[in-house]
């Protein structure tokens, strides 16, 4: 474990590129008369916390971790080095008191990159980008990178526009603009083109002109010419090499001949590998670009493991600086939603003596694996710069026109099996006879390659070498409306014998455990979970029948370990991407959350159960929330399969239930749950726990007294210490008691341990959990910190007596940040004991990127 401790005087890196948002979107933010309470994220550690003092400066000295320094003294290896504006430095003076040894840039000429190749968010860099970004909640591409066929069958004709320069990208376009808008623009501008194409949400639009003569006429009429507040840039399209050679094809578009006419559609497409002026200097470009250099080394590599350059150490020095930032805002948005006439909590105050953090973060625990860890990648299909049929990731983003795709090899997250896989599909699509899935016509055939791996046993692998990995289940996604199932049906049948032929012609043979397709029409790579899905019969090698050991798709399946226990995982169900490092994540939650033979564990948001099951030893009983049936139904065969039998799954969103499952197993008195629930302003949110529970109600009678210190406003610690909390025995999958009596089970601990998505929970799901007295104790673990906080905000900001009647003014929601929504909502919490934040710990499932779980103990 890599525990180190808290770095007070922290760096200000934020976690990824996008972050830039954080600070634009505290922009909307009212203004703050205390900068201390500000939303905005102050990049400078002189400048965020509490202590902006002379005293905060003698911390830092004193930090050895601030003082790093390579083989010559000076602190230049730090990673973090200059990526920061000083805010003591006064130009006047020239320097602030550190001198030229101040870690802190002094000037925006000395200021660097950070890691993960933002700037520091003060920084006139970063606000220009913004600027010029304004509205957009993605962080600015560096160029376009459109390598689709843009055109329309009835304007195949122009494809030579491209092949000879009489194509160009219009960028910073609105994104709800369509092709009809972009056209009215250009007339209304009184600019001829002969083809404008522009889809909606990107903020890229083509256009093509009959001769170089109309074309040097608009790019004069272009020029400085702007769309609200953004400034219109205009780029180069060039010709792909390929298309240079093949220019006698014109006239056929990719999807006018999805049986033969594949090849011939590329080689035709009005394609744009847009040059965007970076690679060139061009300064009109410099809004569109991070950094000059970061433009020219764009690469797979970079986009999907931007941290990879440094050495891991650093990775997570990083990561930890990142967390702390995002967490100093749950303090500063608690304390300003903290009523008035409320005292501050006690976390709070004494959140002075921790640089502004709501509780310690105890360090971070790195990966058992630093590379190839991922058992389960996504791999896009499209072309590559160079127009070739490539399996790998996008290096941007489709809204910014980028949609080139790169292979993965340089990507050290990415497990040697599943490169392999990728090599190995990629070359069957270059024949295909169907085609390549169009992100901007949303037309195509092949979309997207998954790559899930399982082990056999539960030992600690050397997966770097392949070792350990017993079982791989690919998943192809396409998109079947509007191809012959004939044609389908042989490609399928090709396909299968590619793996198959890859796979064996590896050394040693590659597992081939299932492979299945899965038929997604719509228009991103991410599909529903009940997507319809097909298993194709794997030929065995050397042509012999097929394999008949899978003849169902429910059957597909891979096979992992977590904590000696097995768990099958179904084709689409969530399961953690690093397991080793999973499983340290898990026994955290499981340390943190004080278990014992009478706790009741409300695992929230299970997966396929491995957080309640790893832990079902330590536990009188454990409840599983999942909205995914396919997730629910492994859970119930891990138990089974585990001998586990004190499990309860349910299939349901977490809101629809929270409350009613609270309700029925924890024995609160109706009234003291009708207070909470009335005194809120949202009862439809409510409503859910609200409702009446036969099977409960007999057991709240007995107990009504065990809560009544709460009616009276005391603290219900009789709840959780002394008091009786009754559950509902062993049940079986009906949860059903297995007697199919209404035995009960007396419980004195009552935990929950949320895991949920990168959004966070619903509103609705917090509410009942804070709202419900007796549950005294919660472990969120997050992969997304910034909805960490904001949940956070929600459950530990103290309510209000009283609520007042129309408080509810939701205008202007849509542009409030995550935090400022919270702290919004807190205002409206019924009256109820706020949790306190205890401690934080971060766990890196991710090397390489910029993300990371966060692990917070909630009590109260
Ligand atoms: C981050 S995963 C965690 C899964 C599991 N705890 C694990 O570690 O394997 C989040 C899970 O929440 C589920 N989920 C998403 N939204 C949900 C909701 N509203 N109610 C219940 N489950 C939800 C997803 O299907 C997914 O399985």
């Amino acid at each position: 474990m890599a525990a180190s401790p808290i770095n007070e005087a922290s760096s200000t890196e934020t976690l990824n590129p996008s972050d830039s948002t954080n600070g634009q979107v505290s922009i909307n933010q009212p203004p703050q008369l205390n900068p201390q309470d500000s939303d905005h994220e102050p990049s400078n550690p002189h400048r965020t916390d509490d202590t902006v003092s002379g005293s905060k400066r003698k911390r830092e000295e004193q930090d050895p971790q601030l003082q790093h320094s390579d083989l010559n003294g000076k602190p230049s290896l730090l990673p973090l080095w200059k990526t920061s504006l000083c805010s003591y430095f006064r130009r006047e003076a020239g320097s602030c008191s550190h001198g030229s040894e101040c870690r802190y840039a002094h000037g925006e000429e000395e200021l660097r990159p950070r890691p993960d190749n933002t700037w520091d968010p003060t920084s006139e860099r970063a606000k220009k980008a913004m600027k010029s970004e304004t509205g957009e909640r993605c962080s600015v591409s560096e160029g376009v990178m459109m390598t689709e066929v843009v055109v329309d069958d009835d304007d195949a004709d122009d494809t030579h526009c491209s092949s000879n320069g009489l194509s160009k990208c219009l960028v910073h376009l609105p994104r709800k603009w369509h092709s009809e808008n972009l056209r009215s623009f250009l007339n209304e501008q009184g600019i001829l083109f002969k083809h404008a194409k522009k889809k909606k949400g990107m903020m890229v639009g083509f256009v093509s002109f009959e001769d170089e003569e109309q074309l040097q006429s608009a790019m004069k009429d272009l020029e400085g010419k702007s769309i609200g507040s953004k400034n219109i840039k205009v780029a180069d399209v060039l010709p792909r090499s390929f298309e240079k050679k093949n220019n006698s094809t014109v006239g056929l578009a990719e999807d006018m001949q999805p049986v033969t006419g594949n090849a011939i559609a590329r080689e035709n497409a009005v394609t744009c590998t847009s040059s965007s002026g970076i690679a060139d200097g061009d300064s009109n470009y410099e809004s569109l670009t991070v950094d000059g250099s970061v433009s020219k080394t764009r690469s797979a590599r970079n986009v999907v493991t931007p941290l990879a350059h440094m050495a891991y150490a650093d990775q997570l020095e990083h990561k930890k600086n990142s967390l702390m930032q995002i967490l100093k805002r749950l303090t500063r948005n608690a304390r300003k939603a903290c009523p008035s006439g409320v005292s501050l909590p006690e976390w709070i105050l004494k959140s002075r003596d921790i640089g502004g953090l709501p509780c310690k973060l105890e360090g971070i625990i790195e990966s058992p694996i630093k590379n190839g860890y991922r058992n389960k990648c996504e791999f896009s299909v499209g072309y590559s710069l160079e127009g070739k049929i490539t399996v790998g990731f996008m290096l941007g983003n489709f809204r910014e026109g980028v949609t080139a795709v790169e292979e993965p090899m340089d990507c050290p997250n990415v497990s040697t099996i599943a490169c392999k896989y990728a090599s190995i599909f990629q070359e069957f699509l270059q024949p295909s006879n169907l085609p390549v899935w169009n992100r901007f016509k949303n037309t195509g055939f092949w979309r997207q390659l998954t790559v899930r791996e399982g082990r056999k046993t539960g030992k600690d692998v050397d997966v770097e070498n392949l070792g350990g990995i017993s079982e791989v289940m690919l998943i192809v996604q396409v998109s079947i409306v509007s191809f012959e199932e004939a044609l389908i049906t042989s490609e399928f049948k090709r396909l299968a014998q590619a793996f198959v032929t890859g796979a064996n012609a590896h050394s040693p043979t590659l597992p081939l455990t299932a492979l299945i397709v899965q038929n997604h029409p719509g228009i991103s790579n991410v599909a529903p979970a009940d997507a319809q899905l097909r298993l194709l019969l794997i030929p065995k090698a050397g042509g012999s029948p097929e394999s008949n050991e899978i003849n169902d798709v429910v059957d597909a399946r891979i096979h992992d370990y977590i904590s000696n226990l097995r768990f099958s995982i179904s084709p689409t169900a969530f399961f953690q991407v690093n397991t080793l490092a999973a499983e340290k994540l898990y026994s955290l939650a499981g340390d943190w959350a004080c278990l014992g033979p009478n706790t009741l564990l409300f695992d929230i948001c299970c997966g396929t159960g491995t957080i309640g099951l790893t832990l079902a030893h330590r536990v009188g009983m454990v409840i599983g929330i999942e909205m995914n049936a396919s997730a629910v139904s492994d859970a119930h065969r891990n138990a089974e399969i585990n001998g586990i039998k004190n499990c309860r799954f349910v299939c349901a969103k977490a809101e629809d239930v929270m409350g009613s499952l609270l309700k029925e197993y924890l024995n609160v008195p109706q009234k003291q749950v009708d207070i909470a629930n009335t005194s809120g302003s949202n009862e439809k949110e409510i409503s859910a726990a609200g409702q009446k529970d036969t099977s409960s109600d007999a057991i709240l009678d007995l107990e009504e007294s065990s809560c009544h210190e709460l009616e009276n406003g005391k603290s219900p610690s009789g709840c959780t210490e002394n008091g009786r909390v009754e559950a509902g025995n062993v049940l079986q999958k009906s949860g059903m008691p297995e007697n199919g009596s209404t035995l009960v089970q007396q419980f004195e601990n009552v935990v929950a341990i949320v895991d949920p998505p990168r959004a966070g929970l619903h509103p609705t799901v917090i509410k009942a959990l804070r709202t419900h007295p007796c549950l005294r104790r919660l472990v969120y673990i997050s992969c997304n910190p910034e909805s960490l906080v904001a949940n956070a905000i929600e459950l530990c900001t103290p309510s209000v007596v009283k609520i007042e009647k129309g408080i509810k003014d939701n205008r202007g929601w849509r542009n409030m940040s995550s935090a400022g929504l919270a702290r919004h909502r807190a205002k409206s919490m019924p009256n109820s004991e706020a949790f306190q934040p205890i401690k934080a710990m971060a766990v890196d499932l991710f090397p390489h990127t910029p993300h990371c779980e966060l692990v917070m103990l909630l009590e109260r």
